[in-house]
């Protein structure tokens, strides 16, 4: 029997012989490309699990349909067009399949994920799957609106340059009064801080229902700006149980002068971020991405979804701050890694660059940029090596760094904002950060004793374990 003829004949095949491996195929410009780890099951060849990944994540099925005929199935398919082994890993490898634009609909991450994320990571013949990367083309990109406002329209927004910006998520985040919390807040914001913060399951419980929380929050905003002379803002989280009510939140937000609200994008789903996104733009509020709940999906190395992917779609969907973890601190976050993920969110071009886990290269066109967060465990003696990981776009998030400070809250907030001065300046005049990092801290906190205990209480917490994530490729520096 013919090739052809085969492919047509009822009965169960391979999605190798379905015309789902095609290693000829040349991806074109407007192709999307993904780069999936795929750990087949045993005695499945790497080629089936292969073209199954591209089958299922596009038009396949188990069995031959004759209504395949009645379309142009060689175009709709994706295709497998390159297996590479992942090096000292013998079960995995690296899996790169490109779709067609035309099975995307326009602007639309929700029909993105539901496509290349969709069933295919249940596959029986697959032990673990992976999405390592997607590679956007240009003619997809130019269908989402991006980020509402961007890093410069922000700091235009703020009059703040050449500095991180500095934030706090209040603690304790569950159980605080409305009066308590505003105190909170006013406490951190005159102390030297940018932002205050909910924190991502701060939303409207018995306790502290979101309207009073809001309007303990303006106040202690305008308060805080009236006696500093510097523009500051509280995100109030708008996430709710469902998008009319997450509206009426933000409306609110808006009514009351907060120039900031956030959301947890990925618990309110693609499709509600999306609409917010869009209505943020429109009203002129910057909109801070707490991205709960993505460990459950982007930790574990071998299956679910790296958070460079979920990074990607946020940036096209349009947010203006994403949590990116800070390397140092409680949470999950190798440095090569997170350096990424800050590419992603920052530059105009990306290049291909394993040693960071960037598998393509990524034009971003004229979507503006998103500043990354880093939260989670960090404190003032941290500030040089943050520096350093990070650059002056980043918003630098002290909770407990701030809040537990011995002296109160004010005085948490202005050592961070004397550190991170201090640290910035030295930069600036040509110190190595890095090396004289210590001293150049102990020389600030001489003139602040708010400084100085806050290196006292913290100076040793570190919280060194091994990542979960690593990157496949290291490079190491040459010189
Ligand atoms: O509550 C905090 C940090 O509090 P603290 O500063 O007291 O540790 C944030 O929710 C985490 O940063 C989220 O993690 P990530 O930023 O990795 O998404
Ligand atoms: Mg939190």
């Amino acid at each position: 029997m013919s090739e052809a003829k085969q492919q047509f004949s009822a009965g169960v095949m391979e999605y190798r012989q379905m015309g789902y491996l095609d290693l000829n195929y040349t991806p074109k410009d407007s192709d999307i490309l993904a780069a999936f780890r795929v750990t087949p099951q045993e005695g499945v060849p790497i080629e089936e699990a292969a073209a199954a990944v591209a089958g299922e994540s596009s038009t396949a099925t188990w069995t031959v349909c004759w209504t395949d005929r009645l379309t142009n199935l060689e175009r709709y398919k994706a295709k497998c067009y390159h297996i590479e082994p992942v090096p000292g890993e013998p079960n995995q490898h690296m899996c790169y399949i490109a779709y067609d634009l035309d099975l995307f609909e326009e602007g639309s991450i929700a029909n993105m994920t539901s496509s290349i994320v969709g069933n295919v990571f249940g596959f029986k013949p697959l032990k673990a799957l992976r999405l390592e990367d997607l590679r956007i083309p240009p003619h997809y990109l130019k269908t989402f609106q991006g980020p509402p406002h961007g890093i410069q329209v922000e700091r235009d927004m703020l009059n703040n340059y050449g500095r991180p910006l500095l934030g706090c998520t209040v603690k304790p985040k569950l159980g605080l009064s409305g009066k308590n919390y505003g105190r909170v807040v006013y406490e951190g914001l005159r102390g030297g801080l940018d932002f205050t913060k909910d924190d991502e399951n701060t939303n409207s419980q018995p306790f502290l229902r979101w309207r009073e929380r809001y309007l303990y929050c303006i106040e202690a905003v305008k308060k805080a700006e009236a006696e500093t002379g510097e523009r500051k803002g509280h995100y109030l989280n708008v996430t709710a149980p469902d998008v009319e009510e997450m509206f009426r939140r933000a409306e609110f937000a808006k009514e009351i002068g907060m120039p900031i609200i956030m959301v947890d994008f990925l618990t309110v789903g693609w499709t509600a971020f999306t609409s917010l996104s869009k209505w943020s733009r429109q009203n002129g509020l910057l909109l801070h991405c707490h991205r709960a709940m993505h460990a459950t999906m982007t930790r574990q190395k071998n299956h679910g979804i790296n958070f460079r992917v979920l990074a990607k779609w946020l940036r096209m969907a349009g947010g203006d701050h994403l949590h990116t973890g800070t390397v140092l601190g409680k949470l999950e976050g190798n440095r090569s890694m997170v350096e990424g993920y800050c590419k992603i969110l920052r530059d105009k071009y990306i290049s291909k660059d394993l040693s960071r886990g960037i598998y393509f290269d990524q034009e971003w066109t004229s979507l503006a940029n998103v500043m990354p967060v880093a939260s989670g465990g960090i404190h003032a003696a941290q500030v040089p090596q943050l520096l350093d990981i990070f650059g002056d776009d980043v918003v630098l998030q002290f909770g407990g760094g701030t809040i537990g400070h011995p002296m109160g809250v004010a005085a948490g907030a202005t050592a961070n904002r004397v550190a991170v001065e201090a640290v910035v300046y030295a930069r600036n005049a040509g110190r190595d950060i890095l090396a004289e990092g210590e001293d150049i801290l102990r020389e600030a906190a001489k003139k602040s004793p708010e400084l100085r205990a806050a290196l006292d209480t913290w100076k040793d917490v570190t919280f060194d374990y091994a990542s979960t994530d690593t990157p496949d490729v290291v490079v190491t520096p040459t010189s």
